[in-house]
């Protein structure tokens, strides 16, 4: 008997016990940066001349490890691993299936600080949020192994005299993975596992960026018993392989999480049939986010100031949910404003492998000049009343950065930057705010802060995100808690971490029986 979904708790790094274990953990993963790692393909690891080098981002001449790249080569025997696995995998009992993430999740809770310690030096996450990734990746081990438990039986149906009618959900066949780095371990495992528990072989991409913690994963499931062929691993320059994935005519489906670029190019490829592709390809896209918390005149700003900043700077803002955009009531811009900028004095910066800090880098060069360049954009569109400075001497480090009496449509207002950076406007009254808010190409998530009941319930309704949080913060969903994904230009609103998200990956067939 399987218990009741509870979510993985957070470390209290407030602790000194849980302190000293988890530089324990980093010291362990210290000692090991810089290794060799391997494709993974039919159960067999695959070492290639060519390799892709993790690096520090805190710490750029660090190397966390060297990872083999696939070729088409590659792709092409995974894809034939993995459809030899189909065939027993997807008749496999989903109480067995779901095992292996049960077993998984189990792994991961006993390694849970080693595995946030490969987050700090893969991914550069300050401590608290790989506690978190890691957190929420066993979530979804726990969460879709009891969904496919749930949904196994399939659904009830009519039944007329000498007839019986049965409703199951089955595979579709083997698929492809593309996660982003952000989330290096929670997104790149609940994206993966998801599918597989309901019967589909994958082929897993991980982001350049974070490959050497995906790799971690892969090591897990297979000591939780999965199947060779089940869990293929083909790391690789996306510009080499990506297309050349979703293309695959035996490609079923693509579960994609990154940005809107690449999530609209996957989706237009995927819609193309391919010589030999006998079916219709899925395709999950969860992308970008550009999100914004209002404030009301009537609302705790105490509470508003600390869901700004929060949302704005945890992890340096490169989450998809990070609020960019304050949207604040006339009558409390001025004070929201300055407790903003108060709490965000505060936040510590620093290499996060040497200390429980607040902030640390940003995830890699790209990112780095991506946001300094936004910052300058930024200067012109606004008044830079907080941070902007940057330094990529050691770690690509950016500081927390405020602007105020930005025009709701200026471009830092309305492009998704994935840094630490926030943008304060100004409205005049609760119908203002929410056509601000609604005014970009992305639905993500947003956040209303208020004390007035009937604003809160427009903005139930009018609102236009995938995930709408009332007097709190824009991050920082929880699996079965706070299902995700977004409207508009953010997605195909999966609903991750929610009880439908397994349907993605599943037939439903009815056997109707005349006796
Ligand atoms: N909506 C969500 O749930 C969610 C969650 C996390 C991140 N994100 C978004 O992800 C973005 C940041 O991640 P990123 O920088 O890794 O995004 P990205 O689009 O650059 O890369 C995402 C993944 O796609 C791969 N890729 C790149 N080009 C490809 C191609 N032509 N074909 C196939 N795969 C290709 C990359 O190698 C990587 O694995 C942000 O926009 C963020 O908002 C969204
Ligand atoms: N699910 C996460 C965001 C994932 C994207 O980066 C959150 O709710 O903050």
């Amino acid at each position: 008997m399987v218990l009741p979904f509870k979510h993985e708790p957070f470390t209290d790094f407030n602790d000194e016990t849980n302190r000293k274990e988890f530089e324990a953990a980093l010291e362990l993963v210290e000692s090991e940066l810089g290794k060799d790692y391997p494709l993974v393909i039919n159960g067999e690891k695959v070492f290639t001349d060519d390799k892709l080098t993790s690096i520090n981002p805190g710490n750029k001449e660090q190397v966390v490890g060297h990872v083999s790249q696939a070729t088409k080569a590659h792709v092409d025997r995974a894809m034939e691993s993995a459809l030899e696995a189909f065939k027993t995998w997807r008749k496999m009992p989903a109480a067995a299936r779901a095992d292996v993430l049960f077993k998984a999740a189990a792994i991961v809770r006993r390694r849970k600080h080693e595995f946030s310690a490969w987050l700090v030096y893969d991914a550069g996450k300050p401590w608290s949020q790989a506690d978190g990734d890691t957190a929420e990746g066993i979530d979804f081990l726990e969460y879709y192994g009891r969904q496919m438990l749930d949904i196994a039986g399939g659904k009830r149906l009519e039944n007329r005299p000498n007839e019986h009618n049965a409703y199951f959900y089955q595979a579709m066949g083997p698929g492809v993975v593309i996660p982003p780095w952000n989330f290096a371990f929670a997104i790149v495992c609940g994206t993966a596992v998801a599918p597989i528990v309901a019967g589909n072989p994958v082929l897993l991409k991980p982001s350049e960026h974070t490959p050497v913690i995906a790799y971690k994963l892969v090591e897990v499931l297979e000591e939780a018993g999965l199947p060779k062929g089940v869990l293929n691993f083909i790391p690789g320059d996306p510009l080499e392989i990506g297309d050349y994935l979703v293309d695959h005519k035996d490609t079923h489906f693509v579960n994609f999480t990154g940005s809107r670029a690449t999530g609209v190019r996957i989706m237009e490829r995927a819609a193309k049939v391919q010589p030999g592709q006998k079916h219709l390809k899925r395709v999950v896209a969860e992308m970008g986010g550009k999100d914004t918390i209002i404030v009301d005149s009537d609302a705790d700003l105490d509470l508003a100031a600390d869901a700004i900043v929060n949302s704005a700077f945890g992890f340096s803002g490169q989450k998809c949910s990070a609020c960019s955009r304050a949207i604040i009531h006339k009558d409390v811009y001025d004070e929201v404003l300055e407790k903003a900028i108060a709490l965000t004095k505060e936040l510590t910066i620093g290499d996060p492998a040497m200390e429980n800090v607040y902030m640390a880098a940003v995830s890699n060069q790209k990112q780095f000049d991506k946001i300094r360049d936004y910052i300058e954009v930024g200067k012109n569109e606004g008044e830079l009343v907080y941070g902007g400075e940057t330094d990529d001497s050691k770690g690509y480090y950016v500081h927390p950065t405020i602007f105020k009496d930005v025009d709701p449509n200026a471009r830092i207002m309305q492009e998704e930057i994935f840094g630490p950076v926030v943008a304060f406007a100004k409205a005049e009254d609760f119908d203002e705010l929410l056509e601000i808010a609604n005014n970009t190409e992305y639905g993500l998530t947003g956040a209303v802060i208020s004390n007035n009941r009937e604003h809160l319930e427009q903005a139930r309704y009018d609102f236009h995100v995938g995930n709408l949080y009332f007097n709190r913060g824009c991050t920082a969903a929880i699996v079965g808690y706070q299902p995700f994904g977004g409207f508009k230009m953010s997605g195909t609103d999966s609903k991750a971490g929610g009880p439908d998200y397994l349907n993605h990956f599943l037939e439903a067939k009815v056997v109707s029986e005349t006796y």
